[in-house]
C-alpha cells in the first residue's frame, strides 16, 4: 500500500479554498481519502452505519480518483477490522484505558496506528495529517494525537504484537487482542476447526478474516456469450471467475455477470446441480434477499425447465432479489413475508416444491473479511436467538418439501451451533422421513478442482483461509 494516491490528492486540495492553520502557520492538509476514511468510521461507531453501505457513496460525493478510493477503502476496512488490536496498541502507548479518550479522537488513533503498522504510509504522514485530523475533531487533543502515535511509530510492528500479547490475561485473550476479533468469536472459530482436527488452523482463519476478500464474479449459467472471456476461472465454482478490471465486467453485462463470493456459488449449485433436473420441478429460495443465490439458481431453473419461487421477509430486501433475478428471463415470483408461515399451495406448489434452499439467517461469522465492523457488532447472546429462528424455518422447509424433494440448509457461519447444531436437532425431530445426503461428493463433482474437505461427507463446511471462499456450511437432505 502506498500513500501515492492520497498525497497527490492533497497537495491539490491544498491549492483551494481556506483551512485551519497548523501550529508555525502550516496549513492542515488532510487528504480526502482520510478525510472519507476518517468519516465513515466515525459513522460505523456513532450511527451504526454499514461500511460497505457508506463507503462507496462518500467516495463518489468527494469525487475520489480510482488510487484515492483505494487508499480510502483500505484505510477504512483495515482499521475497522483491526479495531481491537489498534485499541489494544493505543491503550499501551497513552498509558490510559482506551474509555477514558474521546471516541472522536480515539478514531483519529486508531486511523493513525492502521497507518504505521499495517502500510506503508511514511510516518511523518501519518502523524501529520493525524494531527491535522484531530485539530478538526477535538482541537486541543492535538498534541496527545501526536504523541501517542510518535510512541507507536517508534516500535516495529511486531514489537507491538509482542507487547499487547503480554498484557493479555490468557492465550486466548492474546489471540483475539492481536489478531483482532472478540474473544467469544475466537473461542467458536477454534470449536469448529476443531470439530475438523484443524484447530491449529486458527491463527490463519483470523488472519484471512483480515484480509480483503478477492472481489470474484459469477457469470449465470447459460446468459453470458462467453464467460471463459470474462477473466481468470475460478479454481472451483464452474461459473465464477475474476477479472481485473470487475465492475466494469458486471457493468456491461446488465446483470448477467454479478458480484458473488465462490462459496455461494458452490452453495447455490450444491442445491440445483445435486441430482438432474427432470421438466416442471417447483424450486424455492425461502430467505432470499438480496438475491445473489435466486439469481443463480433462477438461471440454472431456466436451463434445467424447472420453476422458481422465491420469499424474503423483509420488503425492502425482497425488492433487491426482483432486482436480482430481473435479467434472468423467468417469471420468479418474489413472496414478502415470513418463511415460517409460507404455504406451498398458495405459491403454486400444493404437493410440495422439488428444492428448497434454506441460506438462513445466522451470525454471519463466515463472512467476516467482507463487513469490517460486524465482528464488533455481534454478541454470544444472537447465537441462541438465531439457531431458534434456523429450526423453527428448517421445519417450515421441510414442510414446504415434497416427497423425495431436497433441501439445501445453508449458513454463511462456522459456528458450529447454528451449523451441526441447528441441523443434529431438526434431524432429530424430522426423524425417519429425512434422509442426509453426500453433500461432499455432490459439491466436489460440479467443482473445478478438488476441494480439501474434512468431516464425514454429509456437510461441507468452506473456509476463508484453506478455499480462499466465505465460510459457507451446505447440508443437503431428501424428504422421504
Ligand atoms: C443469509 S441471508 C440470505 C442471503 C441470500 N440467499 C443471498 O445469497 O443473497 C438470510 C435472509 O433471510 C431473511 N430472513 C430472516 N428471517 C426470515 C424469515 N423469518 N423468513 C424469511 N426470511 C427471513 C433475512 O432478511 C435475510 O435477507
Amino acid at each position: 500500500m502506498t500513500d501515492g494516491g492520497g498525497r497527490d490528492e492533497a497537495k491539490r486540495s491544498g491549492a483551494r479554498g481556506k483551512r485551519p492553520q497548523g501550529r508555525g502557520g502550516r496549513p492542515d492538509t488532510i487528504s480526502r481519502a482520510r478525510q472519507v476514511a476518517y468519516d465513515v468510521i466515525e459513522a460505523v461507531r456513532d450511527s451504526d452505519a454499514y461500511a460497505n453501505l457508506l463507503l462507496p457513496a462518500r467516495i463518489r460525493r468527494a469525487g475520489l480518483s480510482e488510487a484515492d478510493a483505494a487508499f480510502a477503502t483500505e484505510l477504512t476496512y483495515g482499521t475497522l477490522r483491526r479495531q481491537g488490536y489498534y485499541d489494544a496498541v493505543i491503550a499501551l502507548a497513552a498509558g490510559r484505558p482506551i474509555d477514558a479518550i474521546d471516541p472522536g479522537v480515539l478514531d483519529v488513533l486508531r486511523l493513525g496506528a492502521h497507518q504505521l503498522l499495517a502500510t506503508r504510509v511514511a510516518t511523518h504522514a501519518a502523524v501529520n495529517e493525524s494531527v491535522a485530523l484531530a485539530r478538526r475533531v477535538q482541537p486541543k487533543a492535538a498534541g496527545f494525537v501526536n504523541a501517542v502515535l510518535r510512541t507507536v511509530s517508534r516500535r516495529e510492528a511486531d514489537r507491538w504484537r509482542e507487547l499487547v500479547a503480554a498484557e493479555a490475561g490468557s492465550p486466548d485473550q492474546a489471540l483475539a487482542a492481536v489478531h483482532s476479533h472478540p474473544l467469544w468469536v475466537v473461542r467458536a472459530l477454534r470449536t469448529a476447526l476443531d470439530r475438523e482436527g484443524r484447530a491449529d488452523e486458527l491463527v490463519e482463519l483470523l488472519e484471512a478474516d483480515n484480509a480483503s476478500p478477492r472481489v470474484n464474479l459469477v457469470a449465470l449459467p447459460g446468459l453470458v456469450d462467453d464467460p471463459a472471456a470474462l477473466g481468470d476461472p475460478d479454481r472451483y465454482s464452474p461459473v465464477g471467475s475474476t477479472a481485473d478490471q470487475p465492475l466494469r465486467v458486471v457493468e456491461q453485462h446488465a446483470g448477467r455477470v454479478r458480484v458473488q463470493d465462490e462459496g455461494s456459488q458452490l452453495a447455490a449449485l450444491a442445491l440445483s446441480r445435486s441430482m438432474p433436473v427432470r421438466t416442471g420441478e417447483r424450486w424455492l429460495d425461502l430467505c432470499a434477499g438480496p438475491g445473489g443465490k435466486t439469481a443463480l439458481l433462477a438461471a440454472e431453473a431456466l436451463a434445467g425447465g424447472a420453476t422458481l419461487v422465491a420469499n424474503e421477509v423483509v420488503p425492502s430486501r425482497a425488492e433487491l432479489v426482483r432486482r436480482a433475478v430481473a435479467p434472468v428471463p423467468l417469471d420468479v415470483p418474489v413472496r414478502e413475508g415470513d418463511g415460517r408461515e409460507l404455504d406451498p399451495g398458495e405459491l403454486g406448489a400444493p404437493g410440495g416444491f422439488d428444492r428448497i434452499l434454506l441460506d438462513a439467517p445466522c451470525t454471519g461469522l463466515g463472512a467476516l473479511r467482507r463487513r469490517p465492523e460486524a465482528r464488533w457488532r455481534k454478541s454470544p447472546a444472537d447465537v441462541p436467538e438465531l439457531t431458534a429462528l434456523q429450526g423453527e424455518l428448517a421445519d417450515a422447509a421441510f414442510r414446504a418439501l415434497a416427497p423425495g424433494g431436497v433441501l439445501a440448509y445453508v449458513t454463511c457461519s462456522p459456528h458450529a451451533a447454528e451449523t451441526h447444531g441447528t441441523l443434529g436437532r431438526a434431524l432429530e425431530r424430522w426423524g425417519a422421513d429425512a434422509e442426509q445426503l453426500d453433500t461432499a461428493s455432490v459439491v466436489q463433482g460440479l467443482s473445478r478442482h478438488p476441494l480439501d474437505l474434512a468431516g464425514d461427507g454429509r456437510t461441507v463446511q468452506l473456509w476463508p483461509h484453506r478455499h480462499g471462499t466465505d465460510a459457507m456450511f451446505i447440508a443437503l437432505l431428501r424428504r422421504r
